[in-house]
């Protein structure tokens, strides 16, 4: 049974991880917490980058001889494996760790097993304290180990009339700084943001990471078929890394050091589940999907966006592109239809978080 002072922990566990969203792909993030043998908190620590050490070596380290006989809270179960760094399992019963509580199991086949080890060597575990938080906190991975592909955020900012852009395709700013200040946050958390060609064109976005101190900047992905793209393109500068998706025979001359993904075309177009099995390939393990319209349509045609953000303003436009361009539904059976996970306001505006029901 759970007293209030485990809870406490292994919140305090859940927040933790949260600091390494956006740096620790392939891998989760993880949070942990080590009280003393009387529950007097001794050591914290999380997972910051993959390769580094996990979240329970750096409580570990933290709380030294204090961990003997006390309880490690941990977001996931301890990992069993010996990969970049030996496994925390070990290294909890080492440290005499009398206790072990842990939110969620480990759904990858090669670090499982945590569990196990450390009751073989007497340790008292206990599983599943605060799953739906945990869950949710690491819902990019957790996806993309069910998936085999990326998390896919999809995030808009629309007038209240639905519109992301004007008739004539100006756009900035619909939404509010705070929204767009959020934005980048969400920028900050995703292993990659990704545009299509027609916002490419229209917009010349950046799609790095601005205003967060110390963030990882997100690989900037745009699919630019034929390779349009101009060399003085804001995309291409050095603030984050680039890679632009382009089609097998695409002429890319003009674009010399960028990198490229070449991949085949179907009716013309890339391929959404073969872009993201090469995402995936390269350790890529959530997207941000900043659209626009067409490339949104694509992606949920696909089946392949977990997660919508909405940022509504409070603004009207009457004519101009909608947020969804076609996305393969003809009559209203097929409506995709959505669970709202959380409206915030931000600002003057409405963020609506949504998943599509079933996913
Ligand atoms: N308010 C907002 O949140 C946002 C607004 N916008 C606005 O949206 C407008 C641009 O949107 P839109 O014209 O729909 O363009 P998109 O950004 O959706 O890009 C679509 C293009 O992406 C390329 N592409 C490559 N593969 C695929 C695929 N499998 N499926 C679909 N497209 C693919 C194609 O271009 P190619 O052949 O050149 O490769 C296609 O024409 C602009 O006015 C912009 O300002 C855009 C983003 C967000
Ligand atoms: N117009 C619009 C958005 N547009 C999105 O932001 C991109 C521009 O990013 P950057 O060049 O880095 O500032 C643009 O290409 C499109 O994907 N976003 C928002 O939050 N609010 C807005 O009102």
């Amino acid at each position: 049974m759970a007293t209030q002072a485990d809870i406490t922990a292994m919140r305090r566990a859940i927040a933790l991880a949260a600091r390494g969203l956006g740096s620790t792909s392939p891998n989760p993030v993880v949070g942990c917490v080590i009280t003393d043998a009387s529950g007097h908190q001794v050591g914290e620590g999380w997972h910051q980058r993959a390769g580094g050490p996990h979240a329970e070596i750096h409580a570990l380290r933290a709380a030294g001889v204090l961990a003997r006989g006390g309880t490690a809270y941990v977001t996931l179960e301890p990992c069993n494996h010996t990969g970049r760094t030996g496994p925390c399992a070990q290294a909890l019963v080492e440290a005499g760790v009398a206790r072990v509580v842990y939110a969620v199991g480990d759904p990858n086949p090669q670090a499982t097993g945590g569990a196990a080890t450390l009751r073989a060597a007497g340790v008292d575990v206990e599983e599943g304290l605060l799953t739906d938080e945990a869950e949710a906190g690491n819902l990019a991975w957790l996806t993309s180990v069910r998936t085999g592909r990326p998390f896919v955020r999809w995030k808009y900012a629309a007038t209240l009339d639905g519109r992301v852009a004007a008739a004539d395709g100006t756009s900035r700013w619909i939404s509010s700084a705070e929204s767009r200040a959020d934005v980048h946050r969400l920028r900050a958390e995703a292993d990659a943001v990704l545009v299509g060609g027609g916002t490419l064109r229209t917009d010349d976005p950046h799609l790095a990471v601005r205003g967060i101190e110390g963030a990882t900047q997100p690989l900037r992905i745009a699919l630019d078929t034929y390779a349009g793209l101009l060399p003085t393109a804001r995309i291409l500068d050095d603030a984050a890394p680039t890679l632009l998706v382009v089609a097998e025979d695409a002429d890319t001359r003009h674009l010399p050091g960028v990198d490229l993904l070449r991949l085949p075309l179907h009716d013309g177009r890339i391929g959404v589940h073969e872009l993201l099995t090469q995402l995936y390939a390269r350790g890529i393990r959530s997207v941000l999907l900043e659209g626009g319209p067409t490339l949104a349509g694509a992606f949920l045609t696909a089946g392949a966006v977990d997660q919508v953000v909405g940022y509504l303003a409070p603004v009207l436009l009457g004519a101009g592109p909608n947020a969804l361009a076609d996305a393969g539904i003809t009559t209203l059976t097929q409506a995709l239809r959505l669970d709202i996970t959380e409206t915030t306001p931000i600002g003057p505006d409405l963020r609506i978080t949504a998943t599509p029901k079933g996913a």
